[in-house]
């Protein structure tokens, strides 16, 4: 296993418009490791996804990918260094079935390997398998929610970026969703999530990031940390 971070980010300013939105944020995901990103609304958080992506541009500091520079890289190269984002809303394609909007998705990963197949995307959501055969605008929004996290396994990935990927969804499918980043991470898949359910997050995750007005302001172990923690119920406003 190689020691050098998947993503390395190092004194990140963003604006955004006039607004100096992120203030010199450094953070690192190795791999395998499960990462997540906590904070209240507004304070960053998505600023810093873009940042890492290429999606906007930072005005100092520096992204490193595998250990190569990216900073404002083109977001497909970055993709190809086996980055897969599951974003925030959906982005199925309601015209197209379950098995075609997986296997649109399907390429090897950085090192060629192919272990992820739409079979095995359907043995790790049953719901889907179940659905194969409809079209993307017949599904839930959980199971559309499914399908884009299927579509990121499809491409192989080292590294799977969730941005609120539970957001609006029923505790039940909430659940399923969680049970699947816990198999994505015994793959050996490294995530890196941001989410509103702190509990779950810290249940889920080797190390926390908190984020406050666009600086981490505590990087740690879950391991240490409770969600009731004093620090963590200050900065998270709980
Ligand atoms: N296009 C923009 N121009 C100016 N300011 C923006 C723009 N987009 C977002 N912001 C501001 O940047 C700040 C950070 O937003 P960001 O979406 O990164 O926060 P977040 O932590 O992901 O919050 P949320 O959980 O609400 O998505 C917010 O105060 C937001 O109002």
């Amino acid at each position: 296993m190689s020691a050098t971070p998947i993503i390395e980010a190092v004194g990140l300013h963003t604006h955004l418009g006039s607004s100096h939105i992120l203030h010199g944020v450094s953070l690192t995901v190795g791999r395998g490791e499960a990462v997540c990103l906590l904070g209240r609304n507004g304070m960053g958080k998505t600023t810093t996804l873009r940042t890492i992506l290429g999606l906007v541009s930072p005005s100092r500091g520096e992204v490193r990918i595998n250990g190569q520079p990216m900073t404002a890289a083109p977001p497909h190269r970055i993709a190809r260094q086996g980055i897969a984002l599951v974003p925030e809303g959906r982005g199925v394609f309601p015209n197209l079935t379950v098995r075609e909007n997986l296997v649109m998705a399907a390429r090897p990963g950085v090192d060629g390997r192919r272990v992820w197949t739409y079979e095995r995307v359907l043995e790790t959501f049953p719901r889907l398998a179940e659905r194969r055969n409809n079209f993307g605008n017949q599904l839930s929004g959980g199971e559309q929610q499914m399908i884009t996290i299927g579509r990121a396994l499809m491409t192989n990935p080292d590294l799977i970026i969730l941005d609120e990927a539970t957001e609006g969804l029923a505790p039940l499918i909430r659940k399923e969703i969680w049970a699947v980043i816990r198999t994505i991470r015994e793959a050996g898949i490294a995530t890196l999530l941001v989410d509103k359910n702190v509990k779950d997050l810290l249940a889920l995750c080797d190390r926390a990031l908190v984020m406050v007005k666009g600086r981490i302001v505590l990087d740690g172990a879950t391991a240490g940390l409770a969600p009731d923690d004093d620090a963590l119920a200050r900065h998270l406003g709980l």
